[in-house]
């Protein structure tokens, strides 16, 4: 099995809305995957439908499955070679951390107590300690770290750094990235953050409306997208006819276009539109990505006069 991930068509409508719009996408195997998207996107959709928390809409030739099993009749043995970790980090309050941790090892078989405690030391956390009286980012960490010890062959984080400060998330990233996690295991996480997916994803997948956008390595995306900063000296042009522009902002009396797969050729248009001192550059990723999801809002918008 070369994918842990497999929808056609897949949708999912809440009355009248589309969360998943006949979403077609497969991930593979091994490695980890970031899902982005706009809020509303359909990220956590498909982690409910994919874990069979929530049915499909009907279509046809629609379907969904994890690790190759639909994803409607998932049994607790496929469920249990599957690590679940969400935003609300929610785990049971009132029990004390080495009592949560007792009661996982004895429901998972293939539970990797040394994992548990390499995991767990990156974060402050003492045994005795009641789950209720933990920080954000220390629950964020026992919960990780109870997911990592259940030695899962596809762990799916849900925006697992929400709300955590800049020093937690961090701790959390490195928790994950060091843990001595099999090396066929997959990682599947959805996060706003891109400095975050720089740092740890090997694949990217854009989502957008419910339907799959792209699917890259995060740096050859990033090499698609350009930035082309032009002053127009009398008026503003009309963009509108440019090929592969996702956006166009005014700053500091520039204008700054967000390109994707142009060549060097697009400064020539550029020019040719009465542009002087064209310049090229490379974008973030949190840029290109922003840039490709504005596409269709702002980029085909006229850009306005210049005074
Ligand atoms: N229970 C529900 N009832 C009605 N509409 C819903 C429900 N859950 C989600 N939606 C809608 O489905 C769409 C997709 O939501 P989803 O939570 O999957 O997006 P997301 O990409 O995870 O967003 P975010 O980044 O904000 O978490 C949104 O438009 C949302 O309003």
């Amino acid at each position: 099995m070369h994918h842990v991930i497999v929808t056609s068509n897949l949708s999912l409508h809440y009355q009248g809305k589309r969360a998943l719009d006949r979403l077609t996408l497969s991930v593979e195997r091994s490695g980890v995957h970031a899902i982005v998207g706009a809020n509303g996107a359909g990220k956590s959709s498909l982690f409910r439908v994919l874990l069979g928390f929530q049915a499909p809409t009907a279509g046809s030739a629609s379907s969904a499955s994890i690790l190759g099993c639909d994803s409607a009749h998932l049994t607790p043995a496929l469920r249990g070679r599957i690590g679940f970790v969400n935003e609300e980090h929610t785990l049971p309050g009132w029990m004390r951390v080495d009592q949560l941790t007792a009661m996982q090892r004895r429901l998972y078989p293939q539970w990797n107590q040394a994992r548990y405690a390499e995991v767990v030391r990156n974060f402050n956390v003492g045994p005795a300690q009641l789950i209720s009286q933990l920080s954000r980012g220390e629950r964020a960490g026992v919960n990780l770290a109870l997911a990592l010890a259940q030695s899962p062959e596809l762990l799916i984080l849900d925006e697992p750094t929400l709300g955590l400060d800049v020093v937690a998330r961090r701790a959390f990233l490195e928790a994950l990235m060091s843990a001595s996690i099999d090396s066929d295991a997959t990682i599947i996480f959805c996060s706003h953050q891109m400095e975050e997916i720089e740092r740890v994803a090997d694949n990217l997948i854009i989502l957008e409306r419910g339907a799959l956008r792209h699917m890259s390595p995060p740096f050859d995306f990033c090499e698609r997208v350009q930035l082309w900063v032009a002053e127009f000296p009398f008026r503003q042009p009309d963009s509108s006819h440019l090929p592969g522009v996702l956006q166009v902002q005014q700053i500091d009396g520039l204008t700054h276009f967000i390109v994707f797969d142009q060549a060097d050729d697009f400064g020539a248009r550029l020019r040719l539109m009465g542009a002087r001192s064209v310049h090229s550059m490379p974008v973030s990723l949190e840029r290109a990505v922003n840039g490709f999801l504005a596409r269709g809002h702002i980029a085909n918008a006229p850009i306005a006069a210049a005074a």
